[in-house]
């Protein structure tokens, strides 16, 4: 029975998604589109008539600008926020800033592939001579977390979900059960693996997930915080366009 929802929305289309840039851990702005498409998410919530008690957002700015817009445009800008590394774009590595198209052309779009919605297969590592080491092993939003042993260097989606879960058991479980009505503006990847968690997916299944940007997605669940039936993955969009946003997200690793 039809107990708990959650509402999750990627940020809008990022600077640096415009570009088909691998961003992970860069923390790119919100391109003029993706402040478009958080408006819209805004005002589709808002059509919707939700209402949040609180938030939860990553560190990054384009999950937190993303997120501001929207509870702007519901009126509820008061509502408690809480960011964490935890719900970060997975690290994309030593590809962090490379072309995606260039990358496929250069390697191949199989190992394109590989590296973008493989379960466990890591992106090469950001070495300390990487252009984006220093700016984001130093930035000071991290004083807090990761610890200098955690910090990644590069991440699959199998270590993204190991540092992700943990938040969402630990912080996120407890909100739902408490009742709390809960808004988490995040990440493609980081939201991956929270859908492939409670959606129970194989390890095959999330491969072909995209999420697109800025169109939230509602999860209806029961006490167990299983998805009811028909309650997985509900976007607040037309579904033919959200199917053509998760088509382009999916071709951004194909070369051009
Ligand atoms: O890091 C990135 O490039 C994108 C996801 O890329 P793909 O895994 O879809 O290539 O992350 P986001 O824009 O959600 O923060």
């Amino acid at each position: 029975m039809a107990k708990y929802k959650i509402v999750m929305v990627r940020h809008g289309e990022s600077e640096w998604n415009q570009k088909n840039l691998f961003c992970g851990w860069y923390d790119a702005n919100l391109s003029d589109k993706g402040k478009e498409e958080a408006l819209s998410a805004g005002k589709a919530l808002k059509e919707a008539g939700y209402k949040f008690d609180l938030a939860h957002t990553s560190v990054l700015t384009r999950a937190q600008n993303t997120l501001q817009s929207i509870l702007e445009q519901i009126g509820q800008t008061d509502i408690p926020i809480t960011k964490s590394w935890r719900l970060n774009e997975r690290h994309y590595g030593g590809l962090t800033g490379l072309n995606k198209a260039e990358t496929a052309a250069k390697y191949g779009e199989e190992q394109v592939a590989i590296w973008r919605r493989s379960f466990d297969i890591p992106p090469p590592a950001m070495e300390p001579d990487h252009p984006y080491y220093e700016q984001i092993v130093k930035d000071p939003r991290y004083a807090d977390g990761p610890s200098p042993e955690e910090f990644p260097k590069f991440e699959s989606l199998k270590l993204t979900i190991q540092r992700t879960l943990p938040f969402w058991n630990d912080v996120i479980v407890p909100q739902i059960k408490a009742g709390k009505s809960i808004l988490i503006a995040a990440h493609g990847n980081s939201l991956r693996g929270i859908v492939k968690h409670l959606d129970n997916m194989s390890d095959e299944q999330i491969m072909g997930l995209n999420l697109p940007t800025g169109i939230p997605f509602v999860y209806t669940l029961d006490e167990n915080l299983n998805p009811v039936p028909n309650g997985s993955l509900q976007f607040l969009g037309d579904p033919e366009t959200v199917k053509k946003a998760m088509e382009a997200v999916a071709a951004q690793g194909k070369a051009k």
